[in-house]
């Protein structure tokens, strides 16, 4: 069978935003791929059997003491070596040539004129200037800068401010780029990338949509056996796309769960339920849970203390159902790879948990099923991906995320089953409005908030003494950063008219114009 594991390579993170770019970029050049911290157990690196190694940039200077380092086992691996930003000018000094910091910053847009003599860029430019070098378009953010070139390096590109943009050991195999090709606005990043990853690493492309499937397919079966596997289906995007992987996988041993928590949109239980039927043909059980979470929620206003409540009352109803049913040994979860890097940051110590996602640090210690989670490599796009692939509907695909503990992190402080039925209302109506207007699929994720606090109103001539509402629409890749979108002021203002309007438990509306960070996307 083909390994699509095979041909890995190896990201170690030095702190930059676009680590998980790089990974992204990566995989869409068909390629599977890692992210470990570059001060991870040098034993993780050389047993990574990596293919290559891609070092990326990161916020410190290698100038300063204390500063993140390469890793002996990165060279010692022996395969190609590509530093991007931070990743070069660590190369550069841990090979013995010099950076320097306190010259010309570069942020943003950069001209560099490639030396097309070595392997990285051979033939690959934008534009030719009249000495016949080429140009490229590429994207810099550095204040730092590589000032001599370690031995048995060539110089590989240079811009009008910075002489060493790039350069190259051919011999070794090692390369350093200043610019990202990892963002879009290089405009042939991912052919540098491409370059690197197949011709001088040697990857093939197995890592394919179709190749995924297979793989995950075989690699379920394997695991569980004629064991039944109890799916928990919240018709979100991860679990639907789990539902039709395992459906493929193993057939009737999938039974799914499905959890009214009294904590979802408007009409959210039933429309689950109709686009399993319709769509799937998988077998779905619908336990009504709503006055069981309401109970536990009463009367606690922390949301980790909410969160925590949630988590726990899932597995419960899992176990439950699970034992009404014979052999069922497994759970299966829409886990994906993001839920796994930041838990695994949040397990290390170098991260501060900033809130408990429920399925992943919300997990109780002792579980008494056992946990598949395919998608557990996989980032959102690649999962939406999956999905197409196995034939869900598009909307079941493009839906925004939304999470476990529901609109209990949307109402703050205590729960309350009134605030919760006004709640999904106002939210009906802001992203029906969205959807009315096109700009649904234009947001990554929006939805609205209950806020306890009452102001006063004036409607018909009367006074309304009652809460507001906020609505939060945020733009992002990966949901780690988000820029609250800026939705047209007209629109706005037709979904506030109708929620006050609509809702006379609403005085009136407010938008969240705060970024991730410093907010988050939740308001707890
Ligand atoms: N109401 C629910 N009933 C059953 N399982 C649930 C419910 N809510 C969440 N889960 C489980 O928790 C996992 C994590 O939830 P999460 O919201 O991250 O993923 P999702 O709902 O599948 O997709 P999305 O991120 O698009 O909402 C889900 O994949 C699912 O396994
Ligand atoms: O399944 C989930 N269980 C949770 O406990 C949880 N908390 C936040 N989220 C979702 O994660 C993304 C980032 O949210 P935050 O900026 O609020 O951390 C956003 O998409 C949030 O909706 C959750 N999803
Ligand atoms: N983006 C980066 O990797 C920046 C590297 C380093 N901090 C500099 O300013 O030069
Ligand atoms: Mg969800």
């Amino acid at each position: 069978m083909l390994d699509i594991h095979a041909d890995r390579i190896l990201i170690l993170d030095y702190g930059s935003q676009y680590t998980q770019l790089i990974a992204r970029r990566v995989r869409e050049a068909g390629v599977y791929c890692e992210i470990l911290p570059w001060d991870v157990d040098p034993a993780m690196i050389s047993n990574f059997n990596a293919r290559g190694v891609i070092l990326s940039g990161g916020p410190e200077s290698v100038t300063a003491s204390n500063a993140p380092t390469l890793p002996q086992a990165v060279l010692a691996a022996d395969v190609p070596v590509l530093g991007i930003c931070y990743g070069m000018q660590l190369l550069a000094q841990s090979l013995g040539g010099t950076v320097e910091g306190g010259h010309t910053q570069e942020f943003g847009y950069a001209e560099i004129r490639a030396r097309g003599h070595t392997a990285l860029l051979r033939d690959i430019e934008d534009r030719v200037n009249d000495e016949g070098h080429g140009l490229l378009d590429v994207w810099m953010s550095h204040g730092d800068r590589v000032t001599a070139l370690p031995d048995g390096f060539k110089l590989m590109a240079s811009t009008a401010d910075v002489p060493i943009a790039g350069m190259a050991d051919a011999e070794r195999n090692i390369y350093g780029v200043q610019f990202h090709p990892e963002v879009t606005h290089t405009a042939q990043g991912q052919r540098i990338l491409g370059r690197f990853l197949h011709d001088i690493c040697g990857c093939g492309s197995a890592w394919t949509p179709g190749n995924i499937i297979h793989d995950a397919t075989a690699r379920v079966r394997e695991q569980v056996g004629q064991d039944k596997v109890l799916l928990a289906l919240s018709g979100g995007v991860d679990s639907s796309v789990v539902a039709a992987l395992l459906h493929k996988a193993i057939g009737d041993q999938l039974v799914c769960v499905f959890v009214d928590n009294g904590l979802l949109r408007l009409n959210e239980g039933d429309q689950v339920m109709k686009t399993f039927a319709d769509h799937l043909g998988v077998n779905v059980i619908r336990v009504n849970a709503q006055e069981r979470f309401m109970a536990a929620l009463a009367g606690e206003s922390d949301p980790e203390a909410k969160r925590k409540i949630i988590g726990r009352l899932f597995i419960e109803v899992f176990d439950e159902e699970a034992a009404k049913l014979s052999d069922v040994k497994w759970l299966a979860q829409g886990t994906i790879y993001p839920d796994v890097i930041e838990s695994a940051g949040a397990s290390t110590g170098k991260a501060h948990v900033i809130k408990s996602h429920h399925n992943v640090g919300g997990l109780p210690e002792q579980m008494k099923l056992k946990l598949v989670e395919p998608l557990r490599e996989l980032f959102k796009d690649e999962v939406r991906r999956l999905g197409l692939e196995l034939g869900l509907p598009r909307e079941s695909v493009f839906r925004h995320p939304f999470p476990g503990p529901g609109l209990a992190v949307r109402m703050l402080g205590e729960v309350d089953p009134q605030a919760a039925d006004t709640l999904r209302v106002a939210d009906d109506i802001f992203i029906s409005e969205l959807r009315a207007a096109g700009l649904y699929d234009q947001v990554s994720q929006a939805f609205a908030v209950w806020l306890p606090v009452k102001s006063v109103g004036v409607t018909g001539d009367g006074r309304r003494y009652a809460p507001v509402i906020a609505l939060r629409a945020v733009e992002t890749i990966d949901f780690m950063t988000a820029r609250w979108a800026h939705l047209p002021y007209e629109f706005l203002d037709k979904v506030s008219r109708r929620i006050v309007n609509e809702i006379e438990g609403v005085s009136r509306v407010v938008y969240d114009v705060s970024g991730k960070p410093p907010a988050t996307i939740e308001w707890e």
